[in-house]
């Protein structure tokens, strides 16, 4: 079974590794999707999506919101943000009845990039 999450954020960005628009400084409204998939416990829950939401914005909402991503990821692409995030939310969201299965960022509302857990080398 599948859960999912979805969350959004404010931040700047520019992309250095690149020509055209996009290496000037700018910014964009991100969604964030987090899916894990595992079976339900005694509560008949894969996780509470309460619980879902402590970690994400302790590891990722509150590094990221209002920020220059720049400082945080070199080349601040959806890709590399998705990788990023992938790797702060796995061990956080690492249960017996659940794992963390892929993480897709939203950089517009229609250009998106999903990393999965087969990407991680
Ligand atoms: N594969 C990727 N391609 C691009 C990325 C990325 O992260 N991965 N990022 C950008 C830029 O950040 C850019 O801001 C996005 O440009 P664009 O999709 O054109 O954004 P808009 O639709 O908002 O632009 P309009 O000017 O309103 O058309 C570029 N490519
Ligand atoms: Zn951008």
């Amino acid at each position: 079974m599948r859960l999912r999450r979805d969350f959004t954020f404010d931040a700047a960005h520019n992309l250095v590794a690149y020509h055209g628009k996009c290496e000037r400084l700018h910014g964009h409204t991100y969604r964030l999707g987090v899916t894990l998939e595992g079976t339900p416990d005694e509560e008949g829950m894969v996780l509470d999506f309460v619980e879902l939401k402590r970690i994400v914005r302790e590891q990722v909402l509150d590094q990221v919101d209002h920020a220059y991503l720049n400082d945080l990821v070199p080349q601040p692409t959806a890709e590399n943000l998705a990788r990023w995030a992938f790797q702060r939310l796995d061990a956080p969201l690492h249960r017996p009845h659940c794992r963390l299965t892929s993480v897709e960022v939203f950089e517009t509302a229609d250009s998106s990039v999903t990393f999965y857990r087969e990407d991680l080398s």
